[in-house]
């Protein structure tokens, strides 16, 4: 057993890097500024003890989520009392690591009153949201229906002789249900409606709904509200009360209908405004943006761990060195582990492009120019659901990558395993975002002589080219080239939406033929996306990266590139763009990458500088001392509170002293 006196194990491991570690923690961080905040504020949490997060996998529900309530409420005292900055705040908060109401609050009730809402809705809500004197959640998905959210059947009905909308849920598949803070939080819900006006049905709208009185929490009159029970997993997402909630003929004022969009006038009458109905579901194209970057952040979580204790952890050998190998020296470790370093590094560059791509955005629909909006929300809602796939099922790697003791909830895995994997669900289903990503590319082919492609579709304008020419990759090192991959995963999307959209176009256009052809749909959709993740890393890394970090970033970039070639390597056969042998050079090119990458791979995950604290887990500790760690750890297990097991009594010692035969026991 190691002696856990403080050595960092991992020492050997960190003297071997060749870049600049500071200079990529502060590029990995998104500059220095935010690197200096990210510092400060996981300290002020580490340092924190209302922050602990030990024994949270051992809580039952009700005291867990009394403590992240604590934690919460910490959180706004400590952001109130040290004045921090809301950067700074939402930082703190991050740190804070429990899925709670405020992400909600913050992350989607205040932004849809600021894009919904009038200025003077803007002047009268987001004050009290601000300062917290009301707490608001995202009430949309209801019992019967999540995805398909023109289905939702709460009305909002408008009574124009007391000036008032009447919210009600007719039927038990109207209940809302999921929202995140609704349970037992909120004091008022964001509820999406269809707004009734007259007899007239005029689709969903939405409107801020008080649930739960203001003085003592209880919840309002007619209204029914509560926590929709225990979820996947030990912590994970229980610490978040996602709730129910039922109407009954409740009356709200008719300023509370968010009116930017859309007006009901004082005398009943509907009034669109000429900016597009999907602006209203602004919220979810904000959310799904940051999506991206929380995906890195996850993913870097999981790589982190595993990498730090693959290069502790060490099984069998060979006649040429002493002692047992590193499991990080095994190819096949680094064939599953490395190409999930290198995504968590593609993530973060394409979230900071994300981020600029959003900021665009806005700026344009301030200007009424809606030109981009179909095409960051086909971005958002693609890379949202290929980035939250790919890091789910990356952290289940992880674990399997740390044997049997990545089992241990002391590994940090499963915890981290259950509170994401609900982000391929949340925030649209993987696999409808996939569907609006592939109509979106459809309408695109089909205009393509007419209007010219924009921004991540634009290679679709050079659809004829593409279609045409194939790979002139002739031995490995023509891989090394960021053009010639470009154009590979160019060519590959572009001929599989072509050959999809053709099959749709000699068909009789009916939604039957349409459905029989989503698999293809999505597989092209997911082409699209990875060629997004490619492009943009490449992109980034050719824009400002400093001298000190940019051959590692290179290398990782090629890494993801040739590792998404691979896996993938199928879809680029069926398309005729590469040959076989042009894969197998790829996959040679791929392990020269693994071969720069060993000797940094510990140095590449401490670049992401979790804490300890952070990271919550005995084998992705900072100095590399599992093993003391992990045997600490079975002492605060509370089955060894006692040393004879509670139970023995009962259950146990009747089965060890009854002395008899069994009646069907052979001997
Ligand atoms: C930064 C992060 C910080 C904090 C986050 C905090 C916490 C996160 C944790 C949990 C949050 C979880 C919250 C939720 O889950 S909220 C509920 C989310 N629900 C969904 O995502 C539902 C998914 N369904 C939909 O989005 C839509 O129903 C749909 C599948 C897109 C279909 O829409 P619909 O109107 O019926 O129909 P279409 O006819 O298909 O589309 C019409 C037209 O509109 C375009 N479109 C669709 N969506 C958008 C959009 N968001 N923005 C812009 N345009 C959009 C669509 O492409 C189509 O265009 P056409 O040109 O073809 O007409
Ligand atoms: C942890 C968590 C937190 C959440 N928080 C919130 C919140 O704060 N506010 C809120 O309003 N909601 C919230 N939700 C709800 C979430 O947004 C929905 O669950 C999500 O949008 C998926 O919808 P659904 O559950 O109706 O799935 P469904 O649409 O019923 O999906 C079931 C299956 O059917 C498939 N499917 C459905 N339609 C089609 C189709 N047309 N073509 C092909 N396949 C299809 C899907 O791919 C999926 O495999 C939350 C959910 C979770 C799990």
């Amino acid at each position: 057993m190691q002696d856990g006196n403080g050595l960092d194990h991992l020492a050997g491991e960190r003297a071997m890097a060749q870049f600049d570690l500071q200079a990529m923690k502060v590029y990995l961080a998104g500059g220095q500024r935010e690197y200096e905040i990210s510092t400060k504020m996981a300290q002020l949490v580490a340092n924190d003890p209302v922050f602990s997060k030990e024994d949270r996998v051992r809580l039952a529900r009700k005291d867990l989520y009394k403590n992240s309530l604590r934690k919460a409420g910490h959180a706004w005292k400590t952001i109130l009392e040290k004045g921090l900055s809301e950067v700074e705040g939402l930082k703190l908060r991050h740190f804070v690591d429990e899925p709670t109401y405020t992400d909600l609050h913050w992350g989607m009730f205040i932004p849809a009153i600021k894009g919904q809402g009038t200025e003077e809705q803007q002047h009268k809500w987001l004050p009290l949201a601000y300062k917290m004197a009301i707490i608001g959640c995202y009430a949309q998905t209801e019992l019967g229906h999540g995805s398909n959210v023109q289905g939702l059947e709460t009305t909002a009905t408008f009574d124009p002789t007391t000036d008032e909308f009447i919210m009600h849920s007719p039927t038990v598949t109207s209940t809302k249900w999921w929202p995140g803070g609704l349970g037992k939080a909120s004091t008022h819900a964001l509820v999406y409606a269809r707004l009734i006006t007259d007899k007239k049905d005029h689709g969903i709208h939405a409107f801020i709904a008080p649930i739960r009185s203001l003085e003592d929490h209880t919840p309002l009159p007619n209204v029914t509200v509560g926590d929709i029970g225990v979820k996947f997993g030990n912590g994970g997402y229980n610490t978040m009360d996602n709730g129910f909630l039922r109407f009954d003929h409740v009356r709200i004022p008719r300023e509370n209908m968010l009116m930017r969009l859309a007006t009901v006038t004082k005398d009943g009458k509907y009034v669109r405004s000429n900016k597009p109905r999907q602006l209203g579901y602004g919220a979810m194209v904000f959310v799904r943006q940051g999506i991206v970057i929380d995906a890195s952040i996850y993913l870097s979580r999981a790589v982190t761990i595993a990498v730090r204790y693959s290069a502790v952890r060490r099984q069998f050998g060979n006649k040429d060195e002493p002692g047992e190998l590193q499991v990080i020296q095994y190819r096949t470790q680094q064939s599953r582990l490395f190409p999930l370093l290198a995504t968590a590094y593609a993530y973060r560059a394409v979230g900071f492009w994300m981020k600029s791509l959003y900021a665009d955005v806005m700026k344009r629909l301030n200007d009424n120019d809606f030109s981009t909006l179909p095409e960051v929300h086909a971005c958002t809602a693609g890379l949202k659901s290929i980035t939250t796939s790919v890091t789910a099922d990356g952290i289940e790697e992880c674990r399997k990558l740390c044997g049997g003791h990545g089992f241990l909830c002391a590994s940090g895995l499963p915890e981290l395993y259950a509170a994401y994997v609900p982000a391929c669900t949340y925030e649209g289903d993987n696999t409808i975002l996939l569907l609006q990503v592939a109509r979106f590319l459809l309408k695109t082919l089909s205009q393509v002589s007419k209007v010219r492609p924009v921004g991540t579709a634009a290679y679709l304008g050079n659809i004829k080219q593409l279609s045409t020419q194939n790979c002139k990759v002739s031995q490995g090192h023509d891989w090394l080239n960021t053009s010639v991959l470009l154009e590979a995963f160019e060519a590959r999307s572009a001929r599989q939406a072509a050959a999809v959209a053709l099959r749709l176009a000699k068909g009789s256009g009916s939604e039957a033929e349409f459905q029989e052809n989503t698999p293809e749909l999505v597989e092209s959709a997911r082409a699209h996306c990875q060629l997004i993740l490619v492009s943009k890393f490449i992109e980034q890394l050719q824009t400002g990266t400093p001298e000190g970090i940019r051959k590692q970033l290179e290398v990782l970039c090629y890494t993801y590139a040739f590792s998404q070639l691979i896996d993938n390597a199928g879809d680029f056969l069926a398309t005729g763009y590469v040959t076989g042998n042009q894969i197998a050079l790829a996959k040679e090119e791929l392990k020269h990458m693994f071969d720069k990458i060993r000797p940094n791979a510990v140095a590449l995950v401490d670049a992401f500088d979790h804490t300890d604290d952070y990271l919550g887990s005995a084998l992705g500790r900072y100095d590399g001392d599992v093993y003391t760690h992990l045997y600490k750890g079975a002492f605060k297990e509370s089955l060894n509170d006692t040393v004879v097991v509670d139970g023995y009594e009962e259950y146990l010692k009747p089965v060890l002293t009854q002395n008899l035969w069994a009646p069907h026991s052979k001997l």
